[in-house]
């Protein structure tokens, strides 16, 4: 026999065997597999292809709400994926101490056993990261961090009255609110920025993020996808800008290195002299700055940071990177629901107007936090449009053999289980008129007020609610996120007024009725699921307030004093 047709001879038993162990794992998979009696899409059943394909139209979340839909509230959206729709399983899966993050998160690792404090899974580990970088993040360090926010804030009000104030054009809020809020993370990581807000050279960081993200998510939900290879294919297209990136932030890191600690009120100065209280552990400057660039698009950090001795082959950076990124789709989503709602707009701007004297007066104080109907456009909008409005997946592992409840249900062990963030949120027994930006919802009368069941309603309301997730893996930047969507908010209705343009941008970032794929809701901020959020818009037009003109030529200064 010639060697071609052993050859062939040899294929073809290869492809016996590989059908054959298909059909057993599928049938296994579908009959006696311990998750087999949930409901669910028949694909997801067999294969984690299910949410690998609809996460690459980056429309899973809206997949996932709809099949919440359609088979209830807990549902099987993969061969091992178990996805719940009620308070109690978000509060059994998100508090509990026996499940970790899942083993998904490490394909987010550019070196295998490499960790931070997004994906680090080992509990111990997690904790003293978190208590040192938690430190940095805080509500105390936000309050140090507030006079560069503020500067930033000014920026980005001052480019609205540059490029659209006075001219009438309409401007892309989603790029304007991505450049503030990169802006703002690269203030805090590594003490000055990469000026997207004012200079366009560096606008290729964007694309950076969306691809980083996609990637992501893309293996997330289907990791085998990063072991066949997948990254090689996409590896080419990315190199030039990783090339640029680098050196970007090498720069920025030289530079902060070149500084004392204490020289700038940035994250290394918040905890470059703390210790973990526990382990007399505290964090390496090399680690630190690893650390540092998980808040900014870090996609090529690991190698940016590397060659400079600045990040270990112990630590180095992952694909996905929150902070800016997540605090801008929640501020493009508010500007977006405020234009399409104009009695939100007056309200809100009612209460901003009534409340201070002077935009100078605008930062963190009783009266901002005061500022209530602000407060319920901020959190309105995050429910409609959670930045992150995936399912964060969770796993109890394989050898924990005690039962497990989530909402009742008996989970068998190495099930990765998870809450879809988007589908809670539009949960009608929580959210009555659940497509409807209503500020409202948030606002209460005291409850001495209020009988027993609207009491009930606000708990539920409230226990539902959770875009930063919840328990010990919950977001360690909520007090920057809100001071940041807060002043960038309420500045902008001080010193500006906004409409929506005549011309045919004003339907970016809408839904289109009629579409098949859940975005045919015209009021609804289109956000793209890719773990954070690909979006587009709105336009809008500004006109500075005549009243306040004095003010707005002092703010028009500030620019050339932001230090980069
Ligand atoms: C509106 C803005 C934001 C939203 C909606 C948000 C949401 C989230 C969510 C849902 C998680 C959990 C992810 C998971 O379980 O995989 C998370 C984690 C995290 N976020 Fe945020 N985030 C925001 C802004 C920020 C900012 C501004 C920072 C930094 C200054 C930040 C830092 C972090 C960190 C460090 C973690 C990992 C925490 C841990 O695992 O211990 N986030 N965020």
């Amino acid at each position: 026999m010639s060697f071609k047709n052993i050859a062939l001879v040899v294929a073809r038993y290869l492809l016996y065997a590989f059908v054959v162990r298909c059909v057993l794992i599928y049938s296994y998979r579908l009959i006696y597999h311990p998750c087999h009696s949930y409901p669910g899409p028949f694909t997801a059943k067999f294969t984690d292809w299910y949410g690998a394909f609809h996460a690459f139209f980056r429309r899973l979340h809206l997949v996932t709400y709809r099949d919440h839909q359609k088979y209830g509230t807990a549902i099987r959206h993969g061969p091992n994926k178990l996805v719940f729709n009620s308070v109690t399983a978000l509060h059994d899966i998100y508090q509990s101490e026996r499940l970790y993050k899942s083993r998904s998160y490490l394909v987010t690792q550019p070196v295998a056993g490499v960790y931070n404090l997004f994906n680090v899974l080992d509990k111990r580990s997690h904790r003293i990261k978190r208590r040192i970088i938690g430190q940095g993040i805080n509500d105390r360090s936000a309050r140090q961090f507030e006079p560069d926010m503020i500067k930033h804030v000014d920026i980005f009000i001052q480019q609205l009255l540059n490029s659209s104030g006075k001219t009438g054009a309409a401007v892309n809020m989603t790029k304007r609110c991505k450049y503030l809020g990169i802006d703002v993370i690269g203030q805090l990581g590594f003490g000055s920025t990469l000026d997207l807000q004012t200079d366009s050279k560096n606008h290729f960081v964007l694309k950076g993020l969306e691809t980083s993200n996609f990637r992501s998510n893309l293996y997330i939900q289907f990791p085998l996808l990063k072991k066949v290879g997948m990254e090689l294919l996409l590896y080419p297209f990315i190199l030039t800008r990783q090339m640029k990136y680098y050196t970007l932030i090498r720069d920025l890191v030289l530079a902060r290195r070149s500084q004392g600690k204490h020289a700038r009120k940035d994250l290394y100065s918040f905890i470059a002299d703390l210790k973990d209280p526990e382990t007399g552990e505290g964090m390496r400057l090399r680690n630190l700055w690893s650390e540092a660039a998980f808040f900014i698009p870090a996609d090529q950090c690991h190698q940016i940071l590397s060659p400079m001795g600045l990040a270990t082959t112990r630590n180095r950076r992952t694909n996905t990177s929150t902070g800016g990124d997540t605090t801008s789709t929640a501020l493009s989503a508010t500007f977006f629901y405020l234009s399409r709602y104009p009695e939100c707009y007056k309200k809100l701007a009612k209460e901003i107007r009534s409340t201070f004297s002077d935009g100078t007066d605008i930062k963190s104080s009783p009266a901002l936090a005061g500022c209530s109907y602000l407060r319920a456009c901020i959190d309105e909008s995050l429910r409609m449009t959670p930045p992150i409005s995936t399912t964060l997946w969770r796993e109890l592992p394989a050898d924990d053999k005690e039962p497990f409840l989530v909402d009742g249900h008996v989970i068998p062990p190495g099930t990765q289980l998870g809450v879809n963030m988007y589908a809670i949120h539009h949960n009608e027994a929580y959210f009555p008129n659940l497509f409807t930006f209503q500020p409202e919802r948030w606002l209460f009368p005291d409850e001495s007020h209020m009988d027993e069941e609207a009491k009930l309603a606000k708990r539920r309301m409230y226990d539902a609610f959770s875009p930063f997730s919840i328990g010990s893996r919950g977001c360690a930047g909520k007090a920057m996120a809100y001071m940041e969507i807060s002043l960038a908010l309420a500045k902008t209705l001080w010193y500006l007024d906004f409409e929506r343009p005549s011309g045919k941008e004003d339907k970016v970032g809408e839904g289109i009725p009629g579409n098949r794929h859940g975005r045919g809701r015209k009021l609804e901020f289109q956000g793209k699921d890719q773990f954070g959020s690909l979006h587009d818009g709105p336009f809008l037009v500004f006109r500075p307030r005549a009243d306040v003109q004095k003010e707005l030529d002092d703010l028009s200064r500030l620019e050339s004093l932001v230090d980069g």
